[in-house]
């Protein structure tokens, strides 16, 4: 790989400024390289990152960071701005416990003006720290780079029908590549794209500019009707018309690897009065040929050979992968079964079920409430929707949960993927919130599985259920299952998988597996527990957990989820509730945002390991 002579000496944007149009050209090429290198041993978002090099380098070179705010959003691609803000050299802990975090943070830097991991929020930020920078009466510029995937969303819809209005000075960078994870979807998308690709647009525009500035003042009678006149024309061939008929002034479209054409474009916009939207257009994936094959695979990249572009993971299925294989297989006999997904079809493992049954398969975009409240139609209307979401993200879609699938009673399934640690993605990213927000809701079914057989006849058990349920599982290989399983599950039944005295442990879902390691090692102390897998969060296996609650000293419950409303307060509120009063040590993570790192690593500083928790039980068992 090339040397980094010109990025050795970038530690500030300041010394970018440096460099002349040639050299930062260069510097792109040695960005690219960097980049490749240091994502190949840690993993990460290279794909993104590498389509934004020339854009990251013109925002830097134009405008002044810390003082002008650049906010990226969902933050994937933030990592040539990191570069470039000092922190290159903490690449090799990239998305590492104590190392730097693949999103922006503004704790590790003053370039990082806005935290983000979710989609679609950055105009919103954008807007909102602008209006505050009016009311002070300063001056500076406010800049959201916002990329053709997350203008999906909704929320950014509904920020630029505020800002078109507000007539703030702010400018809208859409990083356009015509990819969000997988390839893009929607309306919108597919008029970007004509921009984007019809030549004819481009020629026509130049044309039409041409005439329209060379059309001669003329006396003040016929003026208003040329101006009618230019403006019906421009409509009908502007591109990006539609922003500027909502309050923007559109540039672009922007070649967004020409750095000179970039610089030229951000200059411009910095003196133009009000809100702006350039459209720049890049290939995601640029400079690596592998990465730009394949973006999606590139996107969010475990580490690989650079060589040959192969991961270095190895090949068993996933809990997604059962999830998609096994709801494809009982969709194939049953035809109510739709699937959706907000923008993760190979994330969720729906890829499979894409491939065989497309007719049922609906990629709606990063739009996760609306999805929700779309799959609640569909469910009124006799189907049964199954919604693959990442915990994470079914935040967004929480009133939708309630009010439109909850209250109705309908029969939408959550695939709840990515539940419990991530591990590297970190804070913005961690599962650990859905049983608490869920648990609260009425008419709902929660289950997790303890691997992946159990999911397999979970998600056979769900078809059968008539109102909403959510089945959480975690991010993750599994070991070898088999998906023409019967299924054994009955509702709100939960299993013992030991019988024995004095402490009793309540796990659930992936904690399973833990708590059976702790009770092979506290045997050999002499402790002999009850475990039970619980199965349902909701409804709990009152009956079970009372008798042996009854027999038990002390009772352990283990999650992988805030101990806040989880699992384990579920069992609190039981015992309270039949007048039980024993000690509950309630296992789960504390009340504050879990950092990136491997998830063992995580599992282990939080207590949560086998060793740690049998510790904690032998303490206990020995003070009682
Ligand atoms: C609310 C939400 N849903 C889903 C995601 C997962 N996600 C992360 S990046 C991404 C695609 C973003 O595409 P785009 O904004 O075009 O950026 P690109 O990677 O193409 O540069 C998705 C779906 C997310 N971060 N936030
Ligand atoms: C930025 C983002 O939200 C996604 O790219 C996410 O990082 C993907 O996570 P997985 O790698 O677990 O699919
Ligand atoms: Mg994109």
């Amino acid at each position: 790989m090339s040397e980094h002579s010109l990025l050795e000496n970038i530690n500030t944007p300041y010394d970018l400024k440096k460099l002349n149009k040639n050299e930062l050209e260069l510097l792109a090429k040695e960005i690219r390289c960097f980049l490749i290198e240091n994502v190949s041993k840690t993993g990460g978002h290279l794909a993104s990152n590498l389509g934004v090099v020339e854009l990251t380098i013109a925002l830097h070179y134009v405008f002044n960071s810390p003082i002008d705010k650049i906010i990226w959003d969902v933050g994937h691609q933030s990592y040539v701005h990191k570069i470039l803000t000092g922190r290159k050299n903490k690449f090799d802990k990239l998305r590492k416990f104590n190392g730097i975090s693949g999103f922006p943070k503004r704790c590790e830097s003053i370039h990082d003006v806005f935290e983000t991991g979710h989609s679609s929020t950055s105009i919103s930020a954008a807007l909102g720290i602008a209006k505050a920078r009016d009311l002070n009466n300063e001056k500076y510029s406010v800049i959201s780079v916002i990329g053709d995937g997350a203008l999906t969303g909704g929320m950014a819809f509904e920020a630029l029908n505020d800002a078109g209005r507000s007539k703030t000075n702010l400018i809208v960078i859409l990083n356009h590549n015509e990819m969000s994870i997988s390839e893009n979807v929607g309306s919108i998308s597919m008029y970007l794209s004509k921009i984007r690709t019809d030549p004819y647009y481009f020629r026509f525009k130049k044309d039409i500019e041409n005439i329209m500035n060379i059309i001669p003042p003329i006396g003040k009678s016929i003026y208003k009707s040329v101006e009618k006149l230019k403006y019906s024309i421009k409509q009908l061939v502007v591109p990006g018309m539609l922003f500027e008929e909502i309050g923007f002034k559109y540039l672009g479209p922007i070649d967004g690897h020409d750095i000179n054409a970039l610089i030229e474009v951000l200059n411009r916009a910095k003196n133009i009065e009000g809100p702006i939207l350039i459209h720049t257009i890049t290939k995601k994936g640029k400079g690596y040929i592998h990465a730009e094959q394949n973006p999606d695979k590139f996107h969010s990249a475990s580490p690989f050979n650079i060589q040959t572009g192969e991961f270095k993971k190895n090949g068993r299925d996933t809990y997604s992968d059962v999830f998609g294989k096994t709801l494809t297989k009982i969709a194939l006999n049953d035809h109510s079964i739709v699937a959706i997904t907000a923008a993760m079809p190979d994330g969720t493992g729906l890829n499979h079920f894409a491939e065989k049954i497309p007719d049922r398969f609906f990629d709606v975009g990063i739009a996760e409430q609306h999805a929700a409240t779309f799959a609640a139609g569909m469910a009124i209307n006799g189907y049964k929707p199954y919604f693959a979401v990442y915990s994470t993200f079914l935040q967004r879609a929480y009133d939708q949960v309630i009010h439109d699938i909850c209250i109705q009673k309908l029969p939408v399934v959550l695939a709840i993927d990515r539940a419990g640690l991530v591990g590297e993605d970190g804070e913005t990213h961690q599962g650990l919130f859905d049983i608490s927000f869920l648990r609260i809701i009425p008419n709902i079914v929660i289950m997790s599985p303890k691997n992946a057989d159990e999911l397999v006849e979970m998600i056979k058990f769900s078809r059968t259920l008539t109102g909403p349920c959510a089945i959480r599982y975690p991010r993750g290989k599994v070991d070898s299952y088999d998906i023409n399983r019967k299924c054994n599950i009955q509702l709100g039944k939960a299993e013992i998988l030991s019988e024995g005295n004095t402490v009793a442990i309540f796990a659930f879902g992936n904690m399973v597996n833990i708590a059976l390691e702790v009770r092979d090692k506290i045997y050999k102390e002499g402790v002999y527990p009850y475990v039970v897998n619980l199965r349902f969060a909701k409804p709990l296996d009152s009956e079970l957990i009372l008798d042996i609650a009854n027999k038990a000293k002390y009772i352990i419950t283990i999650e992988d989820n805030v101990i806040n409303g989880g699992i384990g307060s579920a069992i609190l509120e039981l015992l309270n509730k039949f007048g039980i009063y024993k000690p509950v040590v309630r296992l789960g993570f504390p009340d504050k945002f879990i950092e990136h790192g491997d998830v063992n690593t995580l599992l282990k500083k939080y207590n949560l390991d086998s060793d740690s928790i049998k510790e904690k039980i032998i303490r206990l068992y020995r003070e009682m």
